[in-house]
């Protein structure tokens, strides 16, 4: 058994368990309590949702262990939590409390501009951001074994999600159609390992499920996600910012589960009170958005 804990097979294999489901960031025991009740596959255990870290402003760092544990004791699914970008100790720290997934994020002010965390030496799997394929195979590289393309978190506007999920979608598509000998300059001009690029061709898709997140803020964001062929969605601000969470939680898990059912969408998205207010991405300065830290 010690011998396959912590294998490549093993934390790819908990990353496929999570497949079709919702990811709630939550700050609380309460609002991990929520999210599990509302039908949430895991918990993100952060000190501030990216909404608060974006009007906050300041250095966004690993949550308080006592937090991260106190929600771990409080649910059932599992816990993850999110360290900044290069910051490897803040992975140990959570790896020793036994963490069942790490997000290596771009939520939090990043710790090393150049380097990201090397997640082979960890047991604990890896999540990483990606707004393109190239981005995805370099996290892949470095261990990441499971992708969520970055959207642009804290702002409940889905559109940088939607754009990153094309991206990554269509440049799958374009390598299928590659012969052979087009794939070494392909992987060159991506920034990524040549096996990892024929792995994507052969299997059509990340050799890693490939959520999305940043954004998203209504049933249908869940839904549109699903259908741009997103494994799953990540939710933050867009539940813990509106007037109703509970009833947001459970419509947008009911929207993900069955995102091709435009009858049940539009069922779930009656009355869900007051939606995050939300923010023009193009208000936003280079300084503010959090997707660009760290490629
Ligand atoms: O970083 C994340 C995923 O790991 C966040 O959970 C996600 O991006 C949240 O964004 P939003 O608050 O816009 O839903």
């Amino acid at each position: 058994m010690e011998e396959i804990f912590g294998s490549v097979k093993v934390k790819r294999g908990l990353a496929q368990m999570l497949k079709g489901g919702v990811i709630m960031d939550v700050t609380s025991v309460e609002q991990a309590k929520i999210a599990e009740e509302a039908g949430a596959v895991a918990v993100m255990a952060l000190e501030k949702i990216p909404a608060d870290i974006r009007a906050q402003g300041g250095v966004a760092r690993m949550a308080d262990p006592a937090l991260v544990k106190a929600i771990m004791n409080a649910v059932s699914i599992p816990v993850m939590a999110k360290v900044r970008i290069g910051h490897f100790v803040e992975a140990q720290v959570l790896e020793a409390i036994g963490i069942d997934f790490i997000d290596e994020s771009e939520v939090l002010t990043p710790a090393d501009e150049t380097h990201h965390i090397d997640k082979w030496k960890f047991k604990v799997p890896f999540v990483c951001g990606a707004r393109n394929l190239g981005e995805a195979l370099r996290r892949i590289a470095e261990g990441a074994s499971m992708i969520r393309t970055k959207g642009e978190p804290g702002t409940g506007n889905i559109v940088e999600a939607v754009r990153h999920m094309r991206m990554v979608m269509d440049e799958i598509r374009k390598i299928q159609n590659m012969s052979e000998e087009e794939l070494y300059v392909e992987a060159k001009e991506l920034g990524a390992p040549i096996e990892l690029v024929k792995e994507v061709k052969e299997l059509g898709r990340l050799p890693v499920v490939n959520f999305a997140a940043g954004g998203i803020a209504t049933p249908a964001d869940a839904a549109l996600m699903m259908q741009l062929g997103a494994d799953g969605v990540f939710v933050g601000s867009g539940i813990f910012k509106s007037s109703n969470p509970r009833k947001r939680a459970e419509a947008i898990v009911a929207a993900t589960t069955y995102f091709d059912d435009p009858k049940i969408i539009a069922k779930v998205s009656e009355e869900l009170g007051e939606e995050m207010r939300g923010i023009d991405i193009r208000k936003l300065t280079e300084d503010e958005l959090m997707q660009v830290r760290s490629e």
